[in-house]
């Protein structure tokens, strides 16, 4: 009886581990959205009324290193997002789940500011409940599917991450926080809470007591507190302290370099196993973990590195 319940177990867990690899498999479709109809959710029409909200750019540059760099793009809102950006950054995520030669991904704020959030003006436009809920839907599955890329990315904080720009520096693996720079979860000082999943997300980076302090306390986050709490996984050298490590980007890259080192199908395959060990339960994460597994098992990585009889001292 023990074992049947085992196999049916087992075989609910089969079917949607084969549903998580397949999210997880590079490909040039367009990924499912996270809502559909069943939500009272339209992307195509959300993408329209976003789109009446015009204003700054995401820019995305792909580089022959395979990281890339993804710029909130609207200095004189501080990188704040209009709705056209919420667009533009839906589809250079797109563009990156299609990228198969990807390893890395920087997000950075353009004019050494992260970003301050939602444009709101364009929060003020659109403040009935129901049209709120259609962005929040929109931004949820836009960010989840960044932090779901097969590519380990790193937020560069310079300057302010404030409300939604909080949100967006959970959306990647890594932070790495410039000196002087903060991150803000400032959404209780405008009466909300965030919505495009940074509760969700900073509760798994930084523990439930710690996200509660810092959403209810709309806590400042400076690179010092950052570190102690588990936000910020590195402070960068001041500009002028050691100029040889260069600028902000470059040394994000230089940072990032440990973790894209290597064959491309290698280094997505570790995003592959951490992601699935972070959102799957137990018994699906190991399928998925030997799907993946399976994939790089005998590759040509794998027997390059068994023929060199390589030393690891
Ligand atoms: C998802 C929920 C959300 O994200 S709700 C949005 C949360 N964000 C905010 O409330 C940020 C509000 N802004 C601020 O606190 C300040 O502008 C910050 C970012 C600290 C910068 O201050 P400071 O260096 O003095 O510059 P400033 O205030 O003069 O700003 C320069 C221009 O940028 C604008 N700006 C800034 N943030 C936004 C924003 N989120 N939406 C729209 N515009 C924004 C300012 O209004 C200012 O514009 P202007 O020069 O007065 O035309």
């Amino acid at each position: 009886m023990v074992l049947c319940a085992l196999n049916r177990q087992l075989l609910r867990s089969s079917s949607s581990c084969c549903v998580f690899m397949a999210r997880l498999q590079t490909s040039s479709r367009r990924r499912r959205c996270l809502y559909s109809s069943t939500h009272g959710f339209n992307q195509e029409e959300t993408r329209q009324k976003l789109r009446a909200f015009p204003g700054g750019s995401v820019d995305l540059l792909k580089q022959d290193s395979g990281v890339a760099v993804l710029t909130i793009n609207n200095p004189a809102r501080m990188n704040a997002f209009s709705g056209s950006m919420m667009v533009d950054l839906e589809e250079k995520v797109s563009q990156l789940e299609s990228w198969t030669e990807g390893k890395g991904l920087v997000v950075r704020g353009a004019a050494e500011t992260f970003c301050s959030g939602s444009d709101l003006n364009a929060v003020r436009a659109i403040s009935s409940p129901q049209d709120g809920m259609k962005m929040c839907m929109f931004m949820q599955d836009a960010l989840t599917r960044l932090l779901r890329l097969p590519l380990v990315s790193v937020a560069l904080v310079e300057g302010r991450a404030l409300g939604g720009g909080a949100e967006l520096t959970t959306a990647c693996d890594f932070r790495l926080m410039a000196p002087g720079s903060v991150i803000q979860f400032v959404h209780k000082h405008i009466g909300l809470v965030p919505g495009w999943g940074g509760a969700a997300r900073l509760v798994r980076i930084v523990g439930s007591q710690n996200a509660l302090k810092l959403l209810g306390g709309a806590v400042k986050v400076d690179p010092e507190r950052g570190l102690y709490v588990g936000l910020a996984d590195g402070v960068l050298e001041a500009d002028g302290d050691a100029p040889s490590a260069g600028t902000p980007l470059q040394q994000a890259e230089d940072w990032l370099r440990r973790y894209t080192e290597g064959p491309v199908p290698v280094i997505q395959a570790v995003k592959k196993v951490v992601l699935a060990g972070r959102e799957l339960p137990l018994l699906e994460a190991l399928q998925t973990e030997k799907e993946v597994f399976g994939t790089v098992w005998g590759a040509p990585a794998n027997l390059r590195a068994l023929a060199s009889k390589s030393k690891h001292k």
